[in-house]
């Protein structure tokens, strides 16, 4: 798959304020290098201060590399003069803020249309896109309404309806939903994927909370103090953390609700029967219950049939073991 945003080495060095005592500075961003594929959620995650907010504006260009490439849709960003910048930014790329970041004084429709607005569309162009794309955000009834006649969530879905507006192949989101009440967070949550269902797009979601990461990401990047550990499906952050870091920020999970009889995929479990097996994407509750009627391996089959490989009760129970504390991957 093609990459849309490739980072490679990048380091991100902040210069010093200027009543800072002299010494080393440490990088926000030390030596990262991340493929985002085209058309998935890929979220950063990490603790706060660890640099997703930093590596996020790299990829729009707001914040400069001090080393490292930042490519997107095959642009170098620092080869780029300024106007090709903000050209590549405004035709390719949105992006949605915790805060909203909604005018007061504009209507919901004329929040909805700033992008288009700087871009120079027409008005009567402008509000016809924007009247779609509040309908998609289910907003069509409150066009003419202002941000202070809205709940959180509500102006959260315009701050989402003016960055679809532009229709960006590339949408950043930092922390877009963490000031929600949880269920409103999830309605959010719910909105993206219904959206990305009906137009895949490219979307980074910086966010430190790892239910959500596992709800929106077809993968996860997990940052530490500037360092990428890890960068993979969130079902292999579970089942194969890089680091003692990575395990531990899952470890509130519970691996019945996310995890899969691929996962579970014994490597020396011998060979396969030639029975009707389990399908790869059995959860697990309904596979222990198989196991636990099988006196042999039960086979792992993919949608079109082919043996992936065996699952005993004893593999499927290392695999889990492994997602636990004290378990070296
Ligand atoms: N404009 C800046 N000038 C100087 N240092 C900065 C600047 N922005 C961020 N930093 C520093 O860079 C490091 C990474 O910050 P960043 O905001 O990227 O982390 P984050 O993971 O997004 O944190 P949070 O989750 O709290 O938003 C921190 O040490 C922060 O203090």
């Amino acid at each position: 798959m093609t990459a849309k945003v490739a980072l490679r080495h990048v380091t991100k060095i902040y210069p010093p304020a200027p009543d800072a005592p002299a010494g080393g500075r440490a990088a926000a961003l030390d030596d990262v290098s991340l493929d985002v594929a085209d058309g998935e959620i890929c979220v950063l995650m990490g603790l706060s201060g660890c640099g997703k907010s930093t590596l996020l504006r790299l990829m729009n260009g707001l914040v400069p590399s001090t080393s490292g490439e930042v490519v997107v849709d095959g642009h170098d960003l620092a080869t780029l003069s300024e106007r090709k910048l903000q050209y590549l930014r405004r035709g390719t790329m949105a992006m949605v803020f915790q805060s909203f970041a909604l005018f007061p004084h504009r209507s919901v429709i004329d929040n909805a249309a700033f992008g288009l607005e700087i871009a120079g569309v027409p008005k009567a162009e402008r509000h016809r896109h924007a009247a779609a794309v509040l309908e998609q955000v289910g907003l069509a009834g409150n066009a003419n309404q202002f941000p202070h006649q809205l709940s959180g969530g509500m102006r959260q879905r315009v701050g989402l309806a003016r960055a679809l507006a532009v229709d960006p192949s590339l949408l950043l989101m930092d922390e877009a939903f963490s000031a929600l009440d949880p269920l409103t967070r999830r309605g959010m949550q719910d909105l993206l994927l219904d959206l990305q269902e009906q137009k895949r797009r490219t979307i980074v979601f910086v966010s430190h909370d790892v239910d959500e990461a596992l709800h929106l990401g077809d993968s996860i990047a997990l940052l530490h103090e500037g360092r990428l550990l890890q960068h993979g499906t969130p079902r292999d952050l579970m089942v194969r953390p890089a680091t003692d870091h990575v395990r531990a920020f899952f470890r509130g999970v519970d691996p019945a609700r996310h995890l899969r009889a691929a996962d579970l995929i014994d490597p020396v479990a011998g060979s396969f029967a030639e029975d009707a097996g389990v399908a790869a994407d059995t959860e697990l509750g309904e596979l222990m219950a198989r196991l636990t009627q099988s006196s042999v391996p039960l086979t792992v089959r993919d949608a079109s049939g082919i043996a992936l490989g065996a699952i005993t009760t004893a593999s499927a129970l290392r695999v889990l073991a492994r997602t636990r504390d004290g378990h070296a991957g």
